[in-house]
C-alpha cells in the first residue's frame, strides 16, 4: 500500500463534497478514479496533495499520516502530480519549466536539476525540445511537458489530473503508451473522463458518486457493474465524449 485515506470527508459550507472515503492505493499499479461531473475527484485529490484541508478523516502516505502536512513536503515526500488546467510557463523553456519542479525536491544542486531535467524530458519524448519556449510547443506536447514536470521530483505515486483533456485521438496513443511504461516504476492515480483510456490503462478502478465511494474493482468488474451504470445514465453522453 503506498496510499490510505481513512473517512476523509469535506464540506465546503454545507456541501458535503467528499464523505467518508476508505480508499487504499497499492504500489506500481495504475488506479483510475472516474464519476460523473461534480462527483467530488478534484477535491479528493486536492486534499491527497495538500491544496485542501480536509474537514475530516486522515490521510496515509508511505507509512505517515500527511493529513496536514503541507503540500512541499508531500513533494519532497515522493508525491508528484499534475493539475487539470495546464499549469506550464508559457514563456519559459521547457527546460526551465522542468527545472523549476525538480528543485522542489533537488534544491539548488545545479547537476542534479540538470539530470532530473533531461531524464523527465526524455521519458516525455521531448529531449530534443528542452531549449525551445514552452508556449510555442502545441497543446498536446504542453500536456507531455506538465507530466515531465511531474516526473521531475522522481515521485513514488504520479496524480494526473485529466491528462487526456483537449488532447487528439494519436497524442492520446502515445500518451497510453508513456503511462504503461511509467507504470513500472511508479504508481499513478489518473482522474479521466475518457474511458477507453481508462479501460486500457487501469489495474484498478474507483468510482466516485455524490461525493463517496460508489464501487471499485477490475476494469471488467466496473464494467459489469449494475450500480455504475446507473450512476453514469443521463451523464453518459458528456462522459464518453470527453
Ligand atoms: N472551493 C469550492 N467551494 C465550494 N464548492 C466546491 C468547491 N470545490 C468544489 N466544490 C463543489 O464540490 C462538488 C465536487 O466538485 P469536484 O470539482 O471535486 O468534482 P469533480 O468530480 O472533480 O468534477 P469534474 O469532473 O467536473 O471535474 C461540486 O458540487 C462542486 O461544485
Amino acid at each position: 500500500m503506498i496510499l490510505t485515506t481513512e473517512a476523509l470527508g469535506k464540506s465546503f459550507d454545507g456541501l458535503r463534497a467528499n464523505n467518508d472515503i476508505n480508499f487504499t492505493l497499492k504500489k506500481n499499479r495504475v488506479h483510475a478514479l472516474i464519476g460523473p461531473n461534480g462527483a467530488g475527484k478534484t477535491t479528493f485529490v486536492s486534499m491527497l496533495i495538500g491544496r485542501l484541508e480536509p474537514t475530516d478523516g486522515a490521510i496515509w502516505f508511505d507509512g505517515k499520516n500527511v493529513t496536514e502536512m503541507p503540500a512541499h513536503r508531500r513533494v519532497a515526500q515522493g508525491m508528484g502530480y499534475t493539475f487539470q488546467i495546464t499549469s506550464v510557463f508559457a514563456r519559459l523553456s521547457c527546460h526551465e519549466n522542468v527545472a523549476l519542479a525538480a528543485r522542489r525536491r533537488l534544491g539548488r544542486n545545479r547537476a542534479a536539476v540538470d539530470e532530473a531535467v533531461a531524464r523527465a524530458l526524455g521519458r516525455v519524448g521531448l529531449g530534443e525540445r528542452a531549449e525551445e519556449v514552452a508556449g510555442d510547443l502545441s497543446y498536446g506536447h504542453q500536456r507531455l511537458l506538465e507530466i515531465a514536470m511531474g516526473l521531475a521530483s522522481m515521485p513514488r505515486l504520479l496524480i494526473l489530473d485529466e491528462p487526456t483533456q483537449g488532447l487528439a485521438e494519436s497524442e492520446i496513443a502515445a500518451f497510453k503508451a508513456l503511462i504503461r511504461e511509467l507504470s513500472s516504476e511508479t504508481t499513478i492515480l489518473l482522474i479521466e473522463h475518457n474511458m477507453s483510456v481508462v479501460m486500457e490503462l487501469a489495474d484498478e478502478i474507483t468510482v466516485l458518486n455524490f461525493g463517496e465511494i460508489l464501487a471499485h474493482g477490475t476494469a471488467a468488474e466496473i464494467h459489469a457493474n449494475p450500480a455504475v451504470q446507473a450512476a453514469y445514465l443521463g451523464t453518459e453522453t458528456a462522459d464518453a465524449e470527453d
